[in-house]
């Protein structure tokens, strides 16, 4: 009992306030128990329960499945391969008949189980199918716990342009249990960490610098520097998503400081050449030279991030940047108006702007300085 009780008082709720789309994160400590009650506490009249899981944590998906068992008339569970090429119209189709078969109707809830890529395929599943059913998300890994959990951006893959196809879909809850940490691949956990370090950048330069104390920390998994990373991460993507939902006032945007470039080279390397998380810190490189050579911010910042993103373990060049297939692939980003790219680029840590009309010679030049 007495542990249990240590455990709830560890859990930490952040909030997405969005009216009556607002949800709650929890984040957890192996709180296996107290899954099925959160999820009653925020769906009202479930009774069919549809599980997309990665492949890779199929036993958990099993786990979630035994909890929610009581809670439910009835349970359909899928797996889903791991990866980024799972992000395709084949399969977000072979999903949505699944669900025909499944018998799903309107009142089904759709549970994400995994990382980023069943997140956004899933969540946008459940964005489409009837018109839209509600979904929970269970990120199983540190890029989708602090990142594409959170928010509502759900979509799928074109072979040439990321997350081209999809929809704002906000999930009923997110549940962020840091025990799937245990036995998260280190590659995967540190891609997350791209992400994490993406905050400090764009937001808050204090977590910056408790980034910049804590990286060796949070290398080797420390429980809690990781739940601190995480609750601040969550606490900057809602306050901005709460603002911005859909990106129309250009104040989400932020959250896609690096992203331009990254999702370039995604595309031109080949889906899953490299880890999502990957490519971002590749991205923030580029967007950062780019921001020093514009004159928009002191060489220091480049070098803290460098830095940084070095001591988290991460890559900061890509050897196989190919700029000239790059550049076309950049063109199709969503935030290019009127034909013309524009980039999120920083002023200071903690600081960043949308910035149009930047010269293609500087972009070039940013890229090649990475490869
Ligand atoms: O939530 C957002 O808004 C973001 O931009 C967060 C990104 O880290 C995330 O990768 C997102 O899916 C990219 O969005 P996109 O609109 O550039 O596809």
């Amino acid at each position: 009992m007495e542990s249990d009780r240590t455990a709830e008082a560890e859990e930490k709720i952040v909030s997405v306030d969005l009216g009556d789309r607002s949800y709650p994160i929890h984040i957890v400590s192996s709180a296996t128990g107290r899954f099925a009650a959160a999820v009653k506490k925020s769906i009202s009249d479930l009774s069919h329960a549809v599980l997309i899981c990665d492949q890779a944590v199929a036993a958990l998906g099993e786990s979630l499945r035994e909890q929610l068992q009581p809670e439910v008339d009835r349970i359909d569970s899928i797996e889903v391969p791991s990866g980024e090429p799972s992000k395709s119209v084949q399969q977000f189709e072979a999903l949505l008949e699944w669900m025909l078969q499944s018998g799903a109707d309107r009142k089904s809830v759709v549970f994400a189980v995994g990382g980023g890529v069943i997140g956004d395929l899933a969540g946008y599943v459940a964005a489409s199918f009837a018109r839209g059913v509600r979904f929970v998300q269970i990120p199983t890994t540190l890029l989708a716990m602090v990142d594409s959990s959170v928010g509502g951006k759900t979509g799928i893959n074109l072979s040439g342009a990321k997350n081209m196809v999809g929809a704002f879909w906000q999930p009923e809850l997110v549940w962020i249990d840091t025990e799937a940490m245990k036995t998260l691949p280190d590659r995967s956990y540190l891609s997350g960490l791209a992400e994490v370090v993406k905050y400090g950048v764009i937001d808050d330069a204090e977590f910056f610098d408790c980034l910049e104390r804590d990286a060796e920390a949070l290398v080797r998994r420390d429980e809690d520097a990781l739940r601190f990373a995480i609750a601040r991460s969550c606490q900057s993507k809602a306050s901005v998503v709460g603002e911005d939902e859909r990106e129309t006032s250009g104040r989400r945007a932020i959250l896609n400081y690096g992203h331009t470039f990254a999702h370039a080279i995604e595309a031109t390397a080949g889906y899953g050449a490299l880890l999502h998380g990957e490519a971002v810190s590749i991205g923030m490189q580029m967007a950062a030279t780019l921001a020093v050579r514009l004159g928009l911010c002191q060489p220091s910042l480049l070098e803290r991030q460098t830095d940084l993103l070095k001591r988290c373990q991460l890559p900061i060049t890509f050897p196989a940047a190919d700029v000239d297939a790059m550049l076309p692939v950049m063109m199709r980003d969503k935030k290019v108006a009127h034909g013309k790219l524009r980039f999120i680029l920083p002023s200071e840590i903690g600081r960043v702007d949308l910035v149009g009309d930047v010269d293609p010679v500087l972009v070039r030049e940013a890229i090649q300085s990475h490869r």
